[in-house]
């Protein structure tokens, strides 16, 4: 089948986020989407997979890659997802770095730009815009001394303040970045949203599940696997379609392993009721969701099991 020719003019690419965890990112792939496909959290550094939202126009298709938030490497796992997060630069037509208008630009933000100076450097030419966001947090005072100071930071194709909350100028972002996609005709489908496979996505809402209403203990000790997803044989013709999903939960020890499961495995119980209302309406079918959890020691420093972990 011969593809429909793109209409004169039309546009299509890649755009990714960079940012300080929590400046925002998955929010505004959301917001440019229109649908929710990217999981947020009010905690740092939980996008760990590039989950692509994808924004269908008349004019142009944007495919969004949404990349792990860029921070100084503390840890080998720190060190991969940068690594990722630099094959993904080099990639994409235009990155977006964000930058939340309710903090102070501090070295976190600076280490980003530097890096996106660096790459520039080495000869990879994708314009940055720099995205201001939040833009709903501050007056409009401190928001013109923000966008000052961050136009100073280095050399921004554009800037651009948004809130992904309030829906302010959040098309207006959306033309900026299609304004640096090549000419082309879409690259996907109309009406998909991501094309992460399933299994990614499941551990994702597994995932967040997890670390619901444990703050501080766990974000950086938590990798999700899943085992398999498999349609459960019918007992009967009538019984409605059922998948058996398999979960591992990896942490680093006991006590994390304790703080997962809860007193009497009750927190495990909640955990797997909510991620499996998320799963169940992701895949369509009902579910039934087995989760172990695992202690996997220092898996973060360790290669061979980065590896399996899928890292
Ligand atoms: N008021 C306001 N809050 C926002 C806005 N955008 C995001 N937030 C909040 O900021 C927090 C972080 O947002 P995320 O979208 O998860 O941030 P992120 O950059 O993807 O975070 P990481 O995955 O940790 O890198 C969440 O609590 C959001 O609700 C906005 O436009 N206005």
């Amino acid at each position: 089948m011969t593809p429909t020719p793109a209409p004169a003019g039309f546009r299509s690419g890649f755009a990714c986020f960079v940012g300080r965890p929590n400046a925002g990112k998955s929010t505004l792939t959301n917001a440019l989407v229109g649908q929710k496909v990217a999981i947020t959290s009010g905690r740092p550094q939980t996008t760990r997979h590039a989950v692509r939202g994808i924004v269908h126009r008349a004019d142009a298709q944007l495919v969004l890659v949404d990349t792990p938030g860029l921070h100084r490497p503390r840890t080998l796992l720190g060190e991969r997802l940068n690594a990722l997060v630099k094959d993904t630069l080099s990639e994409v037509d235009v990155v977006g770095f964000c930058l939340p208008a309710d903090q102070k630009v501090g070295p976190g933000d600076r280490f980003i730009a530097e890096q996106l100076t660096e790459l520039a450097r080495g000869g990879v030419s994708t314009p940055v815009v720099a995205v201001v966001t939040k833009a709903d947090l501050v007056p409009k005072q401190r928001m013109l001394e923000h966008l000052l100071t961050v136009e100073q930071l280095g050399g921004w194709a554009d800037i651009v303040p948004v809130s992904a909350l309030g829906g302010y100028q959040v098309d207006t972002l959306a033309d900026v970045l299609v304004g640096h996609l090549p000419e082309g005709p879409a690259l996907y489908p109309d009406g998909e949203l991501t094309d992460e496979p399933d299994e990614v996505m499941v551990a994702e809402l597994v995932r967040e599940a997890a670390l619901e209403g444990v703050r501080d203990e766990l974000p950086h000790s938590l990798a999700v696997v899943v085992d398999e997803i498999v349609p459960r044989e019918q007992t009967s013709p009538d019984s409605p379609p059922m998948l058996d999903v398999r979960v591992h939960l990896f942490v680093e020890r006991d006590s994390q392993k304790a703080i997962v499961i809860g007193k009497g495995g009750a927190r495990l119980r909640d955990v797997g009721s909510q991620a499996r209302r998320g799963i169940e309406a992701l895949l369509g079918s009902r579910v039934y969701l087995d989760l172990h959890v695992k202690v996997a020691k220092d898996w973060q420093r360790d290669p061979k099991q980065l590896g399996r972990l899928g890292f």
